[in-house]
């Protein structure tokens, strides 16, 4: 019997009466709201698997760096040295969960990381993506937000707060959870050649995450507690907890310029110094730039991340997994409109992308923009088979080209009578 009239959950074969809500896909596949809700269940519990492999016997660095390199795109000097951290960092918390509770083996030290490059190139985008990969709870916070306990602002502790509601409540969970902090760079003391925006408490949040970052017990405040006093705080262990610290650190090149001309005297001195890289940061310009001395002393892996040029912004639209022109193209077919963006078109969009200096961030601003006349119209008309995007588009506000539904029925037709 077909019931081609009654939609019905693909999955349960529940009609749209007998189930709150019924969504939809492309072509006659349709889901319901209980089916989401087990799905979610299922991806949740797998997650839970996943970390508790993860927490047993860790990823290799060459399979994290697989899993790293289906969504982000280049920064490889980033991948290879975060693909290692991280295996280290697991493998030290495996190691101390085998030796047991009462053991204490050789004291493996923990390393957080430092993350430096450009805004928009990838810092959180890689954190989040390794915590996914990993199946651990992942928490972001801002340093520009946060202040020393008894100032206004953020406490240093509601990023680990942030970090146990990741993890569904779960202290045990959270404590072998991914923390990125952004911005950590705005934290220096202030410097003479630098605007720093909070000078004065700057070192004082510094100082705040110290003990977060070399790993001890923290008392927590529960959210909205109403239990007795004693039960309002949530204790929890950073030990194993792994931080990332990412920042653009403005002006950084220069400081190392200045110190490696320092160094060195004479000819081949100068020809070094002649392009600083970011790769040659030492501990030392990190403290120059306005880090105190312990607190760079917590972060002994330090990597960056790159500008990107046109043709790595062309990749990062097309090629991940979830590349922004992949999910547009799934919108768009959800509707049952195939999305065509040329090269032409993506060239163009990069082009505009590097215009702006957000990093790959740009590029879902650009698109957005110049899909938004056709995302409002071509839900409401069912003429539409397809939309292509060229240079034009992007370029010169060119009207996307609409291919009304019947000619490409003609054409498909067509070819398949010329085959
Ligand atoms: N290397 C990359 N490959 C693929 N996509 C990327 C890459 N870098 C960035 N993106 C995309 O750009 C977005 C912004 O990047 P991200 O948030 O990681 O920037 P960031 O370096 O952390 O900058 P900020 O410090 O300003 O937050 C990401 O969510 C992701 O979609
Ligand atoms: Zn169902």
């Amino acid at each position: 019997m077909t019931r081609s009239d009654v939609l019905a959950c693909s999955f349960c074969a529940k009609t749209q009466r007998q189930v709150r809500k019924l969504i939809s896909g492309p072509g006659q596949v349709c889901i319901c709201d209980e089916c989401v809700g087990l799905c979610n269940e299922l991806i949740e519990e797998e997650a839970t698997e996943q970390a508790a492999a993860t927490l047993l016997r860790p990823p290799t660095p060459r399979d994290i760096h697989a899993a790293l390199e289906q969504y982000v795109v280049g920064q490889e000097a980033a991948k290879t040295a975060l693909s290692v951290a991280v295996y280290n960092h697991y493998k030290r918390v495996a190691a101390r969960n085998a030796a047991g509770a009462g053991e204490q083996p050789v004291e493996l030290g923990k390393s957080n990381i430092l993350l430096i490059g450009p805004t928009g190139c990838g810092k959180t985008y890689l954190a989040r993506t390794l915590a996914r990969t990993l199946g651990v709870p992942f928490a972001i916070a801002d340093a520009t937000a946060l202040t020393q306990a008894g100032y206004v602002g953020e406490d240093v502790d509601s990023i680990l707060l942030k970090l146990i509601q990741a993890a569904d409540g779960d202290v045990r969970r959270a404590e072998t959870g991914i923390v990125y902090i952004d911005e950590i760079d705005k934290i220096a003391r202030g410097g003479a050649d630098r605007t720093a925006v909070r000078d004065v408490s700057g070192e004082g949040v510094q100082q705040a995450l110290l003990k977060m970052l070399e790993g001890s017990t923290v008392r927590v405040p529960q959210p909205n507690s109403r239990k007795q006093p004693a039960e309002e705080f949530l204790q929890i262990d950073t030990t194993d907890v792994l931080f990332i610290l990412g920042g653009a650190f403005a002006g950084l090149e220069e400081i190392i310029e200045r110190r490696s001309r320092r160094r060195g005297i004479g000819f081949a001195a100068s020809v070094q110094a002649a392009e600083p890289s970011l790769d040659e940061v030492m501990p030392a310009d990190l403290v120059t730039f306005g880090m105190i001395p312990e607190f760079v002393g917590r972060l002994p892996i330090v990597t960056t991340v790159r500008p990107f040029d046109r043709a790595t912004l062309m990749r990062i639209l097309t090629e991940p997994r979830n590349a922004l022109i992949k999910q547009y193209q799934l919108l768009f077919e959800l509707d049952g409109v195939e999305l065509e963006v040329t090269t032409d078109a993506v060239a163009a969009i990069a082009e505009q992308a590097l215009l702006r200096r957000t990093g790959a961030r740009a590029t879902r601003a650009i698109l957005e923009e110049i899909l938004l006349h056709v995302m409002y119209e071509v839900p409401s008309r069912d003429d539409v088979a397809r939309v292509v995007i060229d240079r034009a588009t992007v370029l010169d506000n060119v009207n996307p080209t609409l291919v009304p539904r019947d000619h490409a029925a003609r054409r498909r037709a067509r070819r398949a009578d010329t085959a």
